[in-house]
């Protein structure tokens, strides 16, 4: 099931949000489409949220084309900030939009005409290299887990949340492509459950054996010594190694270490941020707190009781094992290895 598809200039979004129950896409002809798409969580996962944002380019530029170069570029700066707007804490957005901004601006210095063909161009780069660099962190992740391994993942890093294949999940697929025996248990991941719904869809229809717990079980189930190794995906990682991932991968991080489970991160380059030095700098995105009232649209609280919705957490370095990218598994010192290695 492809999460993106970009044909003719429409851009069709897979509707994460009605997973699994209903298979719906829907369909952007503008850059505001793509930006409320993103907002909405429509499309969700730090490298797919990237990729959208490269097309919500190409549709805003087509949008806005004009031959007048002051106008263009000023248009297309809304075209730029709208998309930026949509979510703070996934790097992969800003990344993928600082390299279509690139692109623009030498097309636009160079009197290209053909500037519409060459971002589209860039936003297809973009997608298929994702493809790429998954299978190549399934390949570096596949070969740390042993034979017959059970794995804990939080959230969805899977294809849903990439171009396809996964990163997380991309290592548990190519473990299982390598004919290891691996079976998952999947944190449901409150309040939006992208592990209850995505997860564990994506692993059923891949027929890999997946076992759903509620958040609070985790610590149980890796007590009973029911978990080999928890693999996460990541939002944006620091120059220190510090990681922003879900809500409930920092505890996840705190438990691993208190059973010496080994606690693994599996991330492109794209997701790297080494403008800033440490998890501290990494802006926390918070939710609408109807989402933690809710379920569903129904209540399941208080109607107005107080709520603290924060959509990501950061992992320190120090209860990180290894961080699995596309270059290869970069382990502790990180400040060190990430410069090397990047
Ligand atoms: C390969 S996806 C890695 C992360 O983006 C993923 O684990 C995650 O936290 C997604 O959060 P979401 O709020 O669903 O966009």
């Amino acid at each position: 099931m492809k999460p993106i598809i970009w044909s003719n200039f429409k851009l069709n979004l897979l509707d994460q949000r009605l997973l699994p129950i209903e298979v719906k896409y829907i369909e952007c002809n503008s850059f505001i489409d793509v930006a409320e798409c993103i907002k909405s969580m429509v499309v969700r996962g730090a490298p797919a949220i990237g990729i959208a944002a490269a097309y919500g380019v190409v549709l805003g530029a087509k949008e806005v084309y004009s031959n007048d170069k002051i106008k263009f570029e000023k248009d297309m700066q809304r075209v730029f900030e709208t998309l930026a707007s949509t979510r703070p804490t996934a790097v992969n957005l800003f990344w993928a939009l600082s390299r279509m901004k690139d692109k623009f601006y030498s097309a636009l210095h160079n009197d290209n005409d053909n500037i519409i063909t060459l971002l589209e161009n860039e936003a297809n780069d973009i997608f298929n290299e994702d493809l790429e660099l998954n299978k190549k962190i399934g390949e570096y992740g596949a070969k740390l887990l042993s034979n017959k391994c059970t794995v804990l993942t939080h959230c969805n890093a899977g294809a849903l949340a990439t171009a396809g294949w996964g990163t997380a999940l991309g290592v548990i697929r190519s473990a299982k492509e390598m004919g290891k025996e691996i079976k998952v248990f999947a944190d449901e991941t409150r309040p939006l459950l992208q592990g209850a719904r995505l997860t564990a869809f994506e692993l059923m229809s891949d027929g890999i054996d997946v076992t759903l717990i509620s958040d609070n079980m985790a610590g149980y189930v890796m007590k009973l010594g029911l978990i080999d190794a928890i693999i996460v995906g990541a939002d944006r990682i620091a120059a220190n190694g510090d990681t922003a991932n879900k809500i409930g991968t920092y505890s996840l991080s705190v438990l691993a270490k208190a059973h010496s489970i080994p606690f693994y991160i599996a991330a492109p380059y794209s997701t790297f941020d080494l403008n800033i030095k440490s998890g501290a700098e990494i802006p926390i995105e918070e939710r609408s707190h109807e989402e933690v009232r809710q379920i569903f649209n129904v209540r399941i609280a208080p109607e107005n009781v107080k709520v603290f919705n924060p959509s990501f957490d950061v992992t320190p370095n120090e209860n990180i094992t290894a961080i699995i990218t596309d270059k290869g598994v970069i382990y502790p010192p990180f400040e060190e290895n990430i410069k090397i290695m990047r």
